[in-house]
Order: structure tokens, then C-alpha cells, then sequence
């Protein structure tokens, strides 16, 4: 039976790599580019056409950020697909990002310094702002946006007797400290990024709490440093490109410098292959580079509270249902 697939974020870096590589190994996939513009969207179902041309490849519009679209989108999937077999939850944002210098300097001269080029701990800040809907836009794109379609289509992905996979692309600087469960949207804090991947891991925790009964699996993965075009905001590309082969350097030290979508994807592309039932609900899964180059997948056990996660979950029900009211 075929499998059909469904990827946010789509149309560039990771989320596109990652299609790639699924049809390379699957040709008979029905593959979804789930996407919030149409025109990077359909160039992206173009390339993956030029290289499998018999390959099923769909375009849906969404934009994650914006809840009438998740669930205009989420009507339009439940017309086209009896099931989804995989649910990549990859679209994500990191917008005003802002880097300290100093601690930078000050990190390059501590015993940290492997830590700090592998999560950028301490380094990074972002301004986030408030979209249409009065949420954070961060919260909103990265963890709500999601959340939010997994429900609409829980009759696709929570089906008697079948199977299917929910796959978070979370991230090495979701940090615990970073995250209050009295400010799930990160209102009042300048760390919105690393707060919302913090949430993923705790929602992918309670998800499969809540839906492995009803054959819903999730897992959360981790890409490594990968370069898009959410790290060309961070600095611009010149500056990546000049300091490339000190990247390449201190990949010998830390192997999460993947660099490239394809490497990056790596952990996406391994879970598409592996039986859920053989899956930690607790680890989150590394995509990593050799100082060789070579790639591979790694179990690292996450950061996380059950009961905080179960927090988690009933307010993201209670927000759900005031969304839907106001809709
Ligand atoms: N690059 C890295 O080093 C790392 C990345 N990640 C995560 O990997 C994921 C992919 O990012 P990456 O490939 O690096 O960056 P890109 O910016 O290349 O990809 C992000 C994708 O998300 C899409 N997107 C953003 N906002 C929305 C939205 N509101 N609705 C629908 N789609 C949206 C973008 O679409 P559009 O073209 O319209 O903007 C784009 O296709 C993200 O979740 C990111 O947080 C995690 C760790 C490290
Ligand atoms: C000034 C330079 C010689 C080197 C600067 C390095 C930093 C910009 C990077 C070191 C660790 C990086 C990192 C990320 C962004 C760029 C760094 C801060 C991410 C936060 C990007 C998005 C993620 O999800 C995780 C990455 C962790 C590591």
C-alpha cells in the first residue's frame, strides 16, 4: 500500500531535503507539501519532479501561524487522503534573532565551549511580536499551528488497526529553563524559540500518553546546525560562507554541525524506516555528521517532566477550544 505523507515547511532547507530523500527511498509514496506560499511551493514540487518524475507529489496551502488556515487546510487533507501514514511537523520560524557577542567571546574561553556550539546555550535572543489571531507568532508557527492540525485530522492519523507517525522537527537549544508553564506563548520572555521546541518535546512526550492506544506514534528529532535559511537570518550568508571551513573544523569536535538539509535530515529520514513500537517516547533523536562526513542517527534521552507535560496538554485543549470559539 502506498504511504502518504505529509511535510510542513516544505519548500526549503530541511522540510525539502527531506522529501527528497523519501522519494529516493520510497518511489511509490504519495507525498503532501504542506506550504504557506504557493509560488516557493510549487517551485519545490518542480525540483522534486525533475529528479523523480513518476513520483505523487501534492501541494497543499498552509500557513501554521494563522488558525483559519490550519483548519481550512486540515478540511482540504481530509478530502484528498482516507489516512496519513506520516506527519512530518517540520515548519518552523525564528524571527529578530539576536546574538550576544560577549557571551560568545566569554563561551569560547570556557569548558562550555562544546556545549555552547552545539545548543547555543546563552547565546541567542529573539523578539517575537503578536499575529492575527492575538497569539505569539512563535508559539503560534512552531508548536499551536501543529498541535492544531493533529487534532483536525486525529480521524486520518488515529485510525483502528493502523498505524501513523507524527515527527516533530525540534531542536538541540530546546531548553527547560528557557520554558514556564505559566507562559506557555513566551510572552514575557526573549527566548521564544528555544521555549517552543522545549514544548514540542514535551507535547510529543504527552501525545503518545494520550494517542499511542489509538495508534498515533510521535517522535521528536533534532537536525543539528544546519545551513537555511533560518540560520541566514541569524548571520548573513557571506559570513556563513566565509567561516565555512572553520565549521568544518569544529565538526571534528562536535558532530552536530550536519551543515547541510540533506545531512540535517537525516534523523527525519532514519524514523520513516524504523517500527514505532521500537521507539523511546523520551528520546529525542540527533541527526549527526562525522569529522568524515559520515551521517547517522542517535537516541539522547530529553529534559522532561511527565506531569508538566500532562500540564502542557490540557492547556493546549483549553486554548484549542477558545480558538475554535472565536473562529
Ligand atoms: N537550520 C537549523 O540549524 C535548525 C533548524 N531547526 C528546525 O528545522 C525546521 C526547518 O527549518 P530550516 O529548514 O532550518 O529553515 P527554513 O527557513 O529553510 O525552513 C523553514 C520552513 O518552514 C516554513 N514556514 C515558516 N513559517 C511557516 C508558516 N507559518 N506556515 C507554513 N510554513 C512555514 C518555511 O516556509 P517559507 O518559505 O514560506 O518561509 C520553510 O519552508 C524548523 O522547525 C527549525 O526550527 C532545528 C534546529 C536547527
Ligand atoms: C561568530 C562565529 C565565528 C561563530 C558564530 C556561531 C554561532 C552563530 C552559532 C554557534 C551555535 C549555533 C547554533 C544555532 C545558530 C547559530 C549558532 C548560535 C542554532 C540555534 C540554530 C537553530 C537551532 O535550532 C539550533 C542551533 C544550535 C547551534
Amino acid at each position: 500500500m502506498e504511504k502518504v505523507v505529509l511535510v510542513t515547511g516544505a519548500n526549503s532547507g530541511i522540510g525539502l531535503a527531506l522529501c527528497e530523500r523519501l522519494l529516493t527511498e520510497d518511489g511509490q509514496l504519495r507525498l503532501c507539501l504542506a506550504c504557506r506560499n504557493t509560488q516557493r511551493g510549487e517551485a519545490a514540487r518542480s525540483a522534486l519532479l525533475t529528479s523523480h518524475s513518476n513520483a505523487h507529489v501534492d501541494l497543499l496551502h498552509l500557513d501554521v501561524g494563522s488558525v483559519q488556515s490550519v483548519l481550512a487546510a486540515a478540511q482540504e487533507v481530509k478530502a484528498r487522503y482516507n489516512r496519513i501514514d506520516f506527519l512530518y511537523l517540520n515548519a518552523g520560524i525564528m524571527p529578530n534573532p539576536h546574538i550576544d557577542l560577549k557571551a560568545f567571546f566569554r563561551g569560547l574561553f570556557s569548558r562550555n565551549v562544546i556545549n555552547m556550539f552545539a545548543t547555543a546555550e546563552g547565546l541567542l535572543t529573539q523578539q517575537d511580536q503578536l499575529n492575527s489571531d492575538g497569539l505569539q507568532e512563535v508559539f503560534a508557527t512552531n508548536l499551536f499551528g501543529h498541535f492544531l492540525l493533529i487534532r483536525e485530522l486525529e480521524p486520518l492519523v488515529c485510525r483502528a488497526g493502523h498505524t501513523s507517525r507524527v515527527v516533530w522537527t525540534s531542536s538541540s537549544n530546546a531548553r527547560r529553563s528557557a520554558f514556564s508553564i505559566e507562559d506557555l506563548q513566551h510572552r514575557d520572555g526573549s527566548e521564544p524559540y528555544s521555549s517552543s521546541k522545549y514544548a514540542s518535546d514535551m507535547l510529543s512526550l504527552a501525545l503518545n500518553r494520550h494517542k499511542n492506544s489509538q495508534g498515533l506514534f510521535s517522535s521528536v528529532i533534532c537536525p543539528g546546525l544546519v545551513m537555511t535559511n533560518l540560520t541566514y537570518g541569524i548571520l548573513p550568508s557571506f559570513f556563513w560562507t566565509l567561516i565555512l571551513p572553520i565549521m568544518w573544523l569544529i565538526r571534528i569536535f562536535t558532530n552536530t554541525f550536519t551543515l547541510t538539509p540533506h545531512n540535517g535530515a537525516e534523523a527525519l529520514h532514519w524514523l520513516f524506516g524504523q517500527n514505532p513500537e521500537s521507539l523511546d517516547p523520551r528520546a529525542k533523536y540527533h541527526s549527526l555528521t562525522s569529522g568524515l562526513g559520515t551521517n547517522y542517527t542517535q537516541a539522547r534521552q530529553m529534559d522532561i517532566d511527565e506531569e508538566m507535560a500532562e500540564v502542557l496538554y490540557s492547556k493546549l485543549l483549553e486554548l484549542e477550544r477558545v480558538v475554535r470559539k472565536k473562529e
